[in-house]
């Protein structure tokens, strides 16, 4: 059987990754799989040995172990049964990368990398709008957002990179209204289809 396909989809915090997951989803047949949301998902199960985890480094903008992170991913690939994935805001540092490549990396194929490109000041006022609308998140703040950015320069900036040395980043201006973005996610994704991959 083939390998399940996965995209990778980054970009600061409040870039627009999940805006534009979902309408990658409802245009292209992906499974939409946020890190970010598996994280908050375990973390309110009230048995999760990892809650109070979860919970601190989330709201101090760091980078979850991966073993807990990898093995939420892997479960929830196989339990959606499915092929095709954009897994949303992963990996985000030098330990995530290392666990992908020495657990997951070799049961599938990775296409490329999308990713949201948007000034922070853009990023945070996106991030303070979806708290004071009610997103309920301990991170969207304005002391949490400080440490976020922080980690996504320092950490999330050179696995970037890494991939981008290995030709496998598709860059998308992210500071356009989500449709105007969608166009251009659009391109993209006709664009590597017609190279046959999918
Ligand atoms: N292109 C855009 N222009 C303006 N606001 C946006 C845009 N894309 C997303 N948003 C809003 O910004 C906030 C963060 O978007 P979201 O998709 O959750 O980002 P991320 O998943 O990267 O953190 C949300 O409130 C969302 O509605
Ligand atoms: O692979 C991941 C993805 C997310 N997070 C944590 O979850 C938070 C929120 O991430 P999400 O992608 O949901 O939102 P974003 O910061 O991109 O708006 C991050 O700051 C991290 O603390 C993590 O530890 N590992």
């Amino acid at each position: 059987m083939a390998k399940p396909k996965v995209i990778f989809v980054l970009g600061a915090p409040g870039a627009g990754k999940g805006t534009q997951c979902q309408k990658i989803v409802d245009n292209f047949g992906y499974v939409h799989l946020s890190a970010g949301d598996l994280l908050r998902e375990e973390r309110a199960k009230p048995d999760s040995k990892y809650g109070e985890l979860i919970e601190t480094y989330i709201r101090e903008g760091k980078i979850v172990p991966v073993e807990i992170t990898c093995s939420l991913l892997e479960n929830a690939m196989k339990k959606s049964g499915k092929e095709k994935f954009l897994i949303d805001g992963f990996p985000r540092n030098q330990n995530n990368l290392d666990g992908w490549n020495k657990t997951l990396a070799d049961n599938v194929k990775l296409l490329f990398v999308l990713f949201f490109d948007c000034p922070k000041e853009v990023c945070v006022d996106r991030c303070l709008g979806r708290g004071a609308a009610g997103s309920g998140r301990s991170d969207d703040n304005m002391q949490s957002l400080e440490k976020r950015f922080n980690t996504f320069t320092q950490e999330t900036q050179p696995i970037v990179k890494y991939y981008e040395e290995r030709g496998l980043v598709r860059n998308i201006d992210a500071t356009k209204a989500p449709e105007d973005v969608f166009g251009r996610v659009k391109e993209v994704f006709t664009e590597v289809e017609a190279g046959g991959d999918f």
